[in-house]
């Protein structure tokens, strides 16, 4: 049988990046994916988003739901400080192996650790299994509709503090509407939208940030 779209992607990187050079990997993905196949990465628009986010909130604990080929795993860890870690969530195993494989290429599996499963059944093992007190920045790309029961379960199992920001992808595109309503309308949180389009095309997409008051 032939290969998937994520192996065709790790071909794209081993071909066209610098080993331990994640800006190289970041570029080879987007230029396979805008030209080649259309893939479900942030991209580089959103990324752009994602990335004056993260440096804004320079967090020591990221958590990242929904890893695929682990194109956002690299754009977060390439801006982490030093012993700062990124814990990412992909529950395809297939799409987990490559995501490996790109995170290693672009230098970064020190500081990135992929765990495969459903979010749900994770997220309350967290604590326990990282010795880890909270987040510090939580970003949600997994099944849209996963994105409000388990921003419940990381306030229920105390994972977010006060402070803790939430970046939501395609919460336009494909649409995550009970999200928007949930963080919107919620008191606990204090919500701004981010215009920008659905990765590789022109279609109309965001990105919504919400910090945790406590
Ligand atoms: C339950 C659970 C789930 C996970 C999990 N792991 N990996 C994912 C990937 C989820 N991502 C998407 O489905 C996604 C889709 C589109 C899209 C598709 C088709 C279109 F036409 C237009 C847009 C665009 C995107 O940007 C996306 O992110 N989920 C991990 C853990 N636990
Ligand atoms: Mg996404």
């Amino acid at each position: 049988t032939g290969s998937s779209r994520p192996q065709r992607i790790l071909k794209a990187v081993q071909k066209n990046a610098t080993k331990g050079d994640p800006q190289s990997v970041i570029s080879a993905i987007d230029y396979y994916c805008r030209h080649k196949e259309w893939a479900m990465n942030v991209g580089d628009d959103k990324g752009l988003i994602l990335d004056s986010v993260l440096t804004e909130v320079n967090p020591s604990m990221a958590l990242e739901l929904g890893t695929y080929c682990g194109y956002s795993s690299v754009r977060i860890a390439r801006l982490l400080s030093p012993n700062s870690k990124l814990i990412t969530v992909e529950f395809n195993p297939a799409f987990a192996a490559i995501a490996r494989q790109i995170i290693a290429y672009a230098g970064l599996q020190d500081k990135v650790t992929i765990v495969e499963g459903a979010s749900g059944d994770l997220i309350p093992k967290m604590k326990e299994r990282f010795g880890l007190k909270s987040f510090d920045f939580v970003f949600l790309d997994h099944w849209k509709d996963r994105y409000v029961p388990d921003t419940k379960l990381l306030e229920d199992c105390g994972l977010l503090r006060k402070g803790t920001v939430l970046l939501a992808d395609n919460v336009i595109c494909p649409g995550a509407p009970e999200y928007l309503k949930y963080v919107r309308n919620n008191p606990r949180y204090e919500s701004r939208y981010y215009p920008s389009v659905l990765e590789y095309t022109k279609a109309e997409d965001g990105l919504e940030k919400s910090v945790f008051l406590g």
